[in-house]
């Protein structure tokens, strides 16, 4: 559990997998509904002081995926996953997920996409304090066709989500598939205007995919952990992200708890703050991590040794990397200046 300063910080999450972002009481409750899985709920989990593969963690989504196979198990984990978010002084979040069908219970990839709108709607009526967007997730396990296909239901929501639909992700197993072949649809979706989230160099050896997708190029970076000529990156990938002044989505406990970093001190978090990029601490899989944006913040000050001061300058320098229009921007950095005061009074 984070400390009191890092719960009140308001905070923007840019980069959570709704599927990995499940906690273990919206994970008991599906179970409930699903008896036969029962076994399976210390398998959704990477406990504390405990690591995996990355390779396991994506054995994992799979189990995952077994629990949210329906309309409504899609509605209540976003619900649920929304408050959580809320709960931990998150302002405004864009929540990123795979359109999933089961033929077994009726669900297609655009009722689950309607079902997460329904659930981000139903919060907001209830007044819950964040301001959520959706970004469609493109598994690059499924390949290209599957790939265009979600851009083509990206564009239909895109049209009609009241905004609440800004982009693309490109997600799934790094060590499956070749990047190159998303850039047609990729790039399609960036032509109808949505935003693009690419995870890039999660892994060692990807140089010459990083480079492609950066040619396109994308508007936020997932990981980018291997990019730096240090880590067998190179000076020109560098200098491609410095250019275009891509933020990086950074998320600590995923990075450590999956070992593509040895550990927190090791984090590429410290090559690009001290170049002065824009760096912006994130989850990635609340549920699977076992974390929280709180704690990240605060595993992010104590690593390297940050003030709270910089630690609010890093939570307010992000809203300028949110997808929603420059509007919300002016909004959200509103409303951080509002709180700030009774941040910084507490001790
Ligand atoms: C740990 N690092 C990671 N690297 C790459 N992709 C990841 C990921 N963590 C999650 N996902 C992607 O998100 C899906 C689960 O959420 P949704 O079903 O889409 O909501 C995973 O199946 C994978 O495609
Ligand atoms: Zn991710």
């Amino acid at each position: 559990m984070a400390e009191q300063f890092y719960k009140d910080l308001p905070k923007v999450e840019l980069h959570a997998h709704l599927n990995g972002s499940i906690s273990s009481t919206t994970t008991e409750k599906l179970i409930t509904k699903k008896p036969h899985l029962s076994d399976q709920h210390n398998m959704t989990v990477i406990s504390r002081g405990q690591k995996r593969t990355l390779e396991e963690c994506f054995e994992m989504f799979k189990i995952i995926h077994q629990l949210t196979v329906s309309d409504e198990d899609v509605f209540v984990v976003t619900k649920d996953v929304v408050k959580e978010f809320a709960a931990d002084g998150v302002k405004y979040i864009e929540l990123r997920s795979t359109p999933r069908e089961e033929k077994s219970t009726g669900m297609t990839k655009k009722s689950y996409v309607s079902s997460v709108l329904e659930a981000i709607k139903q919060c907001k009526n209830e007044g819950v304090d964040i301001d959520v967007r959706f970004l469609l997730a493109i598994d690059r396990r499924n390949g290209p066709t599957i790939a265009m296909e979600t851009v083509k239901l990206a564009e239909e929501f895109f049209r009609s989500s009241d905004g609440v639909v800004v982009g693309l992700d490109l997600s799934g197993n790094p060590a499956v598939g070749d990047g190159k072949n998303f850039i047609a649809p990729l790039q399609a979706g960036r032509n109808l205007g949505l935003k693009l989230a690419l995870h890039l160099a999660e892994i060692p050896n990807q140089n010459e995919e990083s480079e492609m997708l950066l040619s396109i190029p994308p508007d936020r970076i997932g990981h980018g952990t291997f990019l730096h000529p240090e880590v067998g990156g190179s000076q020109r990938l560098v200098d491609t992200v410095k250019k275009y002044r891509i933020p990086l989505e950074l998320c600590f406990s995923s990075n450590v708890k999956s070992q593509t970093i040895s550990s927190y001190d090791q984090h590429h978090f410290h090559y690009w703050y001290n170049l002065g990029h824009p760096c912006v601490v994130c989850t990635d899989d609340k549920g699977v991590f076992g974390t929280d944006l709180s704690l990240e913040y605060q595993i992010t000050a104590s690593t390297f040794n940050l003030s709270k001061t910089q630690i609010w300058d890093l939570s307010y320098q992000s809203i300028n990397c949110i997808f929603a229009p420059e509007s919300v921007k002016s909004d959200l950095k509103r409303r951080w200046n509002e709180l700030k005061p009774g941040l910084f009074t507490q001790d």
